[in-house]
């Protein structure tokens, strides 16, 4: 089993990677705990698959637990199941000094995180992430939060889990199009911040995607191992820590523009929107053409979505997504901010970025949807 641990004064903790940790989870979490019972909260999908297991490791170590069962899908991350999470745990009589366990993907870690967040003004969570996507990604870093009409991840606070579980064999149940979505955080990583972590996703990516398991502990524990030290020295985004939304000023708005649905999955739309970064740098002249091209060829070999005519339906035109863009977390006294790159695993945040560059980047992806 591999560890990484998040640094973080008073509120580090350590992110477990590995295979059989479901099994071990009631050890693992025992220290935690300040009587021997736990509150769960997953989605249909999951607790299908992995709950009953989770259940009897706890049991096993002696710890009671109640869950709730929520629907899947990224509509979950909504005032809606908030409420309904809230007044559960509640209703669970859920203390200060208990521990409540996130057993899900990105959307229920997400919510349950903001939920503990907000709970008697916060109790402690674990994050037992079972996609690739949490895994690699969303478990880490404390953001928390849910989603609104307005825009991606709009209401929600910074609230850092106590533990993270990574069980690498749960991946083992995922459709491919979420394992793939999930990727599309990965291949972000090599994006960002390391070109050697892009060849070594060249060389291993379709070994890890057919089911390696010890290709996909490394890809997660480097992927976290990246996302722990920028989120050590700067939690709560001020600075660097904005490095690790690269493709997302595009992907959020896709989102929105896509209606949180299956159209698009953030995953998904975060692999389109680095490839949309790469273009726009490279239009600007920041980065060589071939950057874009390579990163999309690598997409391509992984059978991922990479360009806007893989998107299906209706899309906004050019002036539309960017007023979408418009709500990003970024934005800085009414300027978009977009993360771009001078080469594959150099990207900086840049604050005057000429908006009709993007927007002609933008028409003629379109154009490309015929
Ligand atoms: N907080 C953060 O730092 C952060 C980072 C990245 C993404 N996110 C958020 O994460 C969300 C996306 O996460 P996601 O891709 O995990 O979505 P998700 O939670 O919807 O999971 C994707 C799909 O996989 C299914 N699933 C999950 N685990 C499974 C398993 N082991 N076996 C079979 N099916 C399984 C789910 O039921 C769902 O259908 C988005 O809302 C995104 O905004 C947050
Ligand atoms: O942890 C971060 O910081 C990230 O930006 C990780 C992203 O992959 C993630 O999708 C995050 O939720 C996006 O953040 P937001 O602040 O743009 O909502
Ligand atoms: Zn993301």
């Amino acid at each position: 089993m591999e560890t990484v641990h998040v640094e973080l004064g008073t509120r580090s903790y350590d992110v477990r990677i590995g295979p059989g940790l479901l099994a071990r989870a009631g050890d693992e979490i025992t220290p935690l705990l300040n009587r021997p019972r736990v509150v769960i909260v997953t989605e249909e999908n999951v607790a299908a698959l992995h709950l009953a297991a989770l259940e009897t490791a706890l049991q096993a170590a002696g710890i009671e637990s109640e869950a709730l069962i929520l629907p899947p899908g990224e509509a979950t991350k909504s005032w809606a199941h908030l409420t309904q999470t809230v007044e559960w745990l509640l209703e669970q009589k859920v203390e200060r000094k208990d521990v409540v366990v996130a057993l899900g993907g990105g959307v229920i870690g997400d919510l349950v995180g903001f939920s503990a967040a907000i709970l008697r003004r916060g109790v402690r969570f674990v994050q037992m992430p079972t996609s690739l996507l949490a895994q690699v990604d969303s478990s880490v870093g404390g953001k928390t939060g849910i989603n609104s009409p307005h825009g991606k991840n709009l209401v929600g606070a910074f609230h850092q889990p106590s533990l993270v579980l990574a069980d690498i064999d749960v991946l083992g149940t995922l459709k491919p199009r979420d394992f793939l979505a999930g990727y599309g955080e990965v291949v972000k990583y090599g994006g960002l911040g390391s070109l050697a972590f892009f060849e070594w996703l060249e060389d291993n990516g379709p070994a890890l995607a057919a089911g390696d398991v010890a290709l996909r502990t490394e890809a997660v524990r480097r992927s976290v191992q990246m996302k722990a030290d920028i989120v050590a020295l700067d939690e709560t985004e001020q600075g660097d820590r904005a490095l690790l939304n690269l493709g997302h000023t595009f992907g959020h708005a896709l989102e929105a523009a896509t209606g949180y649905s299956d159209r698009l999955l953030h995953g998904e739309g975060v692999a389109i929107g680095c490839a949309l970064a790469f273009e726009t740098s490279a239009r600007l002249g920041l980065m060589s053409q071939e950057a874009p091209s390579r990163l999309r060829e690598h997409l391509a070999k992984m059978g991922m979505k990479r360009d806007l005519a893989d998107i299906p339906g209706d899309l906004p035109d050019a002036n539309g997504l960017l007023d979408l863009m418009g709500q990003d977390k970024k934005v800085e006294a009414g300027r978009l901010r977009f993360i771009l790159a001078r080469a594959i695993g150099e990207a900086f945040v840049a604050d005057d970025v000429d908006l009709s560059v993007v927007h002609r980047v933008l028409e003629e992806a379109l154009a490309t949807r015929g």
